[in-house]
C-alpha cells in the first residue's frame, strides 16, 4: 500500500516573503547609516508576523523593502516568488493616521483600491454600482461600520476611521498586508477593540501581515511570530512564535505565560537598547 505521503511529510508552507542578505545603507561615504544589516527573514503565507523594537531599529525599513518604496542596498526581496521590483504586487497598507481623502465618502473611500488595483479597475465602471458597492457595503459591516456608508472622513471618531482604512486596505484581497503602528494614536479601549476587529479580519481572510507596532501587547495578542529588532545597526535579534489560541481575548494578556513572554521580550528590547546608548 502506497504510503500517504501528507502523513509522512508535515505540510511545508509557501514563503510569502523572502528577504535574503537583504541590507539597506542610507547616505554617502562618511555619512553612512545603515538601516538594516543583511538580513534573512521567510514569512510563510497567512503568517501575522510583528516586528518590534525601539526607535530607529529598521522597522519601517523592512516594510519599505517589502513594499518596493525601498530597494536593498545588497541581498534580495522576493515577495509572492519574485524580486519586488520585477512584478506589481497586491499589497494593502495602513499607516498611523487614516490616510482617507476628507471630500469622499466612506463608502467612495473604502473602494478607491478597486477603481486603481488591476485586476478590479478593469472592471470599475461597470461593477461599481452593483457588486463593488455591495462588497464594501459587506466590509464595513465586518467591521461594525454597517450605516456609515454615506458619511464623510470627519464625521467620525478616530476608532471608526481607523476601521474604515482596515477595510480599505484590504477591500481589494491583498495576499499581503502591511501595517505601519495603525492603532498607535488610538485611545487604550478603543485599541484593543480594534487588536478583535484586525484579529476577526485575519482569520476570516488569512492574508499574510506584517505588523509594525511599539506595543507589545498588541504583538502578543495579533501576532502568529514576532520579531524584535535593535537599532545601529538595524537587526533581528529574536524571533519568536506566538501560538496562544485563537481567537485571542484580551483576558488571555492577563495570564501568566502572556506575561512572561511580554517580560522576555521587554527584557530584550530593554538590553539592545542598552547596548545601542553604552
Ligand atoms: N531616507 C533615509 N535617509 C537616511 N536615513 C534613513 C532614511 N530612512 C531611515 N533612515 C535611518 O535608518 C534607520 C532605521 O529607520 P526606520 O525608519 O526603519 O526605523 P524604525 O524602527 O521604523 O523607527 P521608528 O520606530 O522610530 O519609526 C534610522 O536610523 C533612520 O534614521
Amino acid at each position: 500500500m502506497t504510503p500517504d505521503l501528507a502523513q509522512i511529510q508535515p505540510e511545508r508552507k509557501r514563503a510569502a516573503v523572502e528577504l535574503s542578505r537583504a541590507g539597506v545603507t542610507f547616505g554617502q561615504a562618511g555619512a553612512r547609516v545603515q538601516a538594516l544589516q543583511p538580513t534573512d527573514l521567510r514569512i510563510d503565507e497567512g503568517e501575522f508576523l510583528a516586528l518590534v523594537g525601539p526607535s530607529g531599529c529598521g522597522k519601517s525599513t523592512i516594510l519599505k523593502l517589502v513594499s518596493g518604496l525601498t530597494r536593498p542596498s545588497e541581498g534580495a526581496v522576493i515577495v509572492g516568488g519574485r524580486e519586488v521590483a520585477a512584478k506589481a504586487l497586491r499589497i494593502g497598507m495602513a499607516f498611523q493616521n487614516p490616510t482617507l481623502l476628507p471630500w469622499l465618502t466612506i463608502e467612495k473611500n473604502v473602494m478607491l483600491p478597486l477603481k486603481i488595483v488591476r485586476p478590479f479597475r478593469h472592471d470599475f465602471a461597470r461593477k461599481k454600482r452593483g457588486e463593488y458597492r455591495d462588497r464594501v457595503h459587506a466590509a464595513l459591516a465586518d467591521v461594525g461600520l454597517q450605516g456609515f456608508a454615506n458619511h464623510y472622513p470627519w464625521q467620525l471618531s478616530g476608532g471608526m476611521l481607523q476601521r474604515a482604512n482596515l477595510c480599505r486596505a484590504l477591500i481589494h484581497d491583498p495576499s499581503l498586508l502591511l501595517l505601519d503602528e495603525p492603532f498607535g494614536a488610538l485611545d487604550q479601549f478603543t485599541r484593543e477593540e480594534l487588536w478583535g476587529t484586525m484579529q476577526d479580519l485575519w482569520i476570516k481572510r488569512r492574508p499574510t501581515v506584517i505588523l509594525v507596532t511599539h506595543d507589545l501587547k498588541e504583538a502578543g495578542f495579533l501576532g502568529t511570530r514576532i520579531c524584535v529588532m535593535s537599532a545601529r545597526p538595524g537587526r533581528i535579534i529574536d524571533d519568536s512564535p506566538v501560538t496562544f489560541p485563537r481567537p485571542r481575548s484580551i483576558e488571555m494578556t492577563f495570564q501568566p505565560e502572556f506575561t512572561a513572554l511580554n517580560q522576555r521580550l521587554r527584557e530584550r528590547i530593554i538590553s539592545a537598547r542598552q547596548e545601542v546608548t553604552a
